[in-house]
């Protein structure tokens, strides 16, 4: 199969593929028994940097399921840790670093080895260009600049994001050097991911949505514009998938300025109103809740249904709204590709 056949592919060049193209957030994770296997050999960061683990593990909900699009098992966090901030997963806690606050925590970063540090990532996306099957698009992906800051400055996960949001108010120029070395280093990192294998990008945006509209338009709309001009720039023809969760009701003043080609939706974002609001040429992804996912039954079949159906005719590649939940049953899964991929219901 040509490479400008694969579906997902095809989909986020803004064709209207029917059936939509279908992966999801998080489909590689711990509701796969043959994942929560491999998960007791090492600790999350050692899988991420083990290239025959992250194959593995990257393949697992492709060979079970038949995923149109393969998404490198990582972190987005896998950046900060690749410049030098010690990362380490705690159960129960998820992320714990120690914080950036200070222009001292800031000079100790070391973008001079990201490339290098995240070279096991690249070896993993040439062998899974080998190995996938060829109908299956490889995703790579990072986070955003201002979501990852948020870890970084919060020393993992937050529920008020107090200290970015004092270092926004009391230290804009900190954090203004903090957001070009975070902008500069995803766009070199993205391009790595491509030239290794990767044939479409992500960009996660998971904490956008906390910010008022002005500084969402400079701290997320503004450097991500800066990295699709940079990706573009070297990779005119790999498109970019940006996912600015929460983001309401500008998601999209967003697709406009940022010039991504892809727009994922987040659960409480209403498909049908957002396709009127931007242009028929951005392609939609999503939006399915996990929830409904996790439950299962008939509502899945509905739901899933009324997403596939309501953007027919336009560029749509089906997706959850938010990553697969840990305690969902594999075969609420294998319904739901199982749903859309059937086109007589
Ligand atoms: C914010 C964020 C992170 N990571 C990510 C985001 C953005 C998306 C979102 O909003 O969820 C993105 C991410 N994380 C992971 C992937 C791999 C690919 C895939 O989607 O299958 C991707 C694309 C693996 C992972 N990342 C993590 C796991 C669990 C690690 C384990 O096996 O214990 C996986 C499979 C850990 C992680 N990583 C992160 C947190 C907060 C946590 C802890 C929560 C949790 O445990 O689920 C940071």
């Amino acid at each position: 199969m040509d490479r400008q056949d694969k579906p997902l592919l095809r989909a986020l060049r803004g064709e209207a593929v029917w059936p939509p193209p279908v992966w999801l957030m998080r489909q590689a994770g711990r509701y796969l028994p043959e994942f929560r296997a491999m998960r007791e050999q090492a600790d999350f960061i050692t899988r991420c940097m083990t290239p025959d683990i992250a194959v593995e593990l990257t393949l697992q909900p492709v060979r079970r399921y038949g995923m149109d699009g393969a998404i490198l098992f990582s972190d987005i966090l896998i950046l900060p840790w690749a410049m030098g901030q010690d990362l380490r997963f705690e159960e129960g806690r998820g992320p714990v670093m120690t914080p950036i606050r200070s222009e001292l925590d800031l000079a100790r970063l070391d973008e001079g080895r990201m490339m290098e540090a995240v070279a096991p990532v690249r070896e993993a996306l040439r062998r899974l260009r080998v190995e996938l099957p060829e109908e299956t698009t490889l995703l790579g992906f990072a986070g955003s600049p201002f979501t990852v800051a948020c870890y970084m400055v919060e020393g993992g996960s937050s529920r008020d994001f107090a200290h970015i949001r004092a270092m926004m108010q009391k230290d804009p120029a900190l954090f203004d050097r903090l957001m070009e070395i975070l902008t500069r280093n995803t766009a070199e990192m993205l391009c790595g991911q491509i030239e290794a294998g990767a044939e479409a990008v992500m960009l996660f945006d998971s904490w956008g949505g906390i910010l008022p509209p002005e500084a969402f338009r400079r701290h997320v709309i503004e450097p991500t514009r800066q990295i699709v001009a940079h990706i573009r720039a070297r990779h005119p023809d790999v498109p970019l998938i940006g996912f600015p969760r929460l983001g309401g009701v500008m998601v999209a003043e967003y697709a406009e300025k940022t010039g991504i080609n892809a727009l994922a939706l987040d659960t409480v974002a209403d498909m049908a109103k957002v396709a009127e609001m931007v242009p028929e040429t951005v392609t939609l992804q999503g939006n399915l809740d996990p929830m409904i996912l996790l439950n299962g039954g008939e509502a899945l079949k509905v739901e899933a249904r009324c997403i596939r159906d309501s953007l027919r005719g336009r560029p749509h590649v089906f997706n959850l709204g938010h990553g697969v939940i840990k305690t969902t049953p594999p075969e609420h899964v294998a319904t739901l590709v199982e749903t859309i991929r059937d086109v007589q219901s």
